[in-house]
């Protein structure tokens, strides 16, 4: 079987409390999008992966499809597989892609299975890799609090709208943007605001992250900034960075204005 896990973005995220266990709270609405990679499950003799594409940093063992693999296989008797991702979803950008990965081997080990795993139980599982794992087990707009793996609905509707990400190539280091970060109550209400039209967003709603990182990449600010200038409704860096989005009303073509960097535009 081919799928194709694909990333999300952060529309507002704020970074609440620091919590006993060392993770932080946090408020964000996550949003699918079409960036993704491909991902080929079969039943095999002997467990293998291959990986193509984009370098994936770290041991094959450490990659979150065969630790998806691992989960379910010490509660199930599954046989094995050979895996082959190719990836194509920037590393370390704040889109979630290779957490995006572990949830859809989950849903694939499940299909071929027939292991009859309820969504629910599918995200408890995702919960155990990471805490954006289990948002791509249903992979539907939702508000995510908690580490940001606890949903509930969300009034948000992007359909038809066009999207432009601009990943400046940088990696930054989820734990390491974390531990920048002082805590602070969210500066509005999520839920409400976002049921503003989309060209209110730009005062209200914010990534925490963006504080930190921007004196840091002053680049980040000056591409947010030339989508603005480009006629975006809405921008902001996803999750701890450094993917960079905008969210126009019409179809635009910006990958001349930003050549040097990765880019991927479509309908949202
Ligand atoms: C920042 C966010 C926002 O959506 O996205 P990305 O930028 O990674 O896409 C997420 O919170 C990233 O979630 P994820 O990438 O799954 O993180 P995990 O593997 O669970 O944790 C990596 C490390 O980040 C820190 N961490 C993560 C989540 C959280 N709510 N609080 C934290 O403090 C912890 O130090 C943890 O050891
Ligand atoms: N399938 C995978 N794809 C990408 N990164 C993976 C994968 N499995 C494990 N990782 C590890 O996860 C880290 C980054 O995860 P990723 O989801 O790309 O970042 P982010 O959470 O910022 O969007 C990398 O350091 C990488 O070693």
């Amino acid at each position: 079987m081919v799928y194709f896990p694909n990333a999300k973005i952060n529309i507002g995220l704020f970074i609440t409390e620091k919590r006993a266990d060392g993770f932080h709270n946090i408020e964000s609405c996550f949003y699918p999008i079409g960036w993704s990679d491909v991902l080929e499950i079969l039943p095999s003799d002997k467990l293998s992966f291959k990986s193509t594409g984009i370098d994936i940093p770290g041991e094959p063992s450490g990659n979150l499809c065969l630790k998806a693999y691992e989960l379910l296989k010490k509660d199930f008797d599954i046989p094995p597989v050979s895996v082959h991702l190719h990836k194509v979803v920037p590393i370390g950008a704040g889109m979630g892609g290779g957490s995006s990965d572990g949830a859809f081997t989950i849903k694939t080990l499940n299909y071929l299975f027939e292991l009859g795993l309820s969504l629910e139980v599918m995200e408890n599982y995702a919960r155990k890799l990471g805490s954006d794992c289990a948002f791509f087990i249903q992979n539907r707009p939702q508000f995510c609090f908690g580490k940001g793996d606890e949903f509930s609905e969300i009034d948000v509707n992007l359909t038809g709208e066009y999207i432009v990400l601009i990943n400046p190539n940088i990696h930054i280091s989820t734990i390491e943007a974390y531990s920048g970060i002082k805590p602070k109550a969210s500066a509005s209400d999520l839920k409400e605001t976002l049921k503003l039209p989309i060209q209110e967003w730009k005062n209200l709603v914010h990534n925490d992250f963006e504080q930190n990182l921007f004196p840091r990449f002053p680049i980040l600010g000056t591409i947010k900034e030339s989508l603005y200038e480009s006629g975006a409704s809405f921008a902001s860096m996803t999750g701890s960075g450094s993917t960079i989005y905008g969210i126009f009303e019409k179809e635009v073509d910006l990958r001349n204005m930003f050549d040097n960097y990765a880019v991927w535009q479509g309908f949202l």
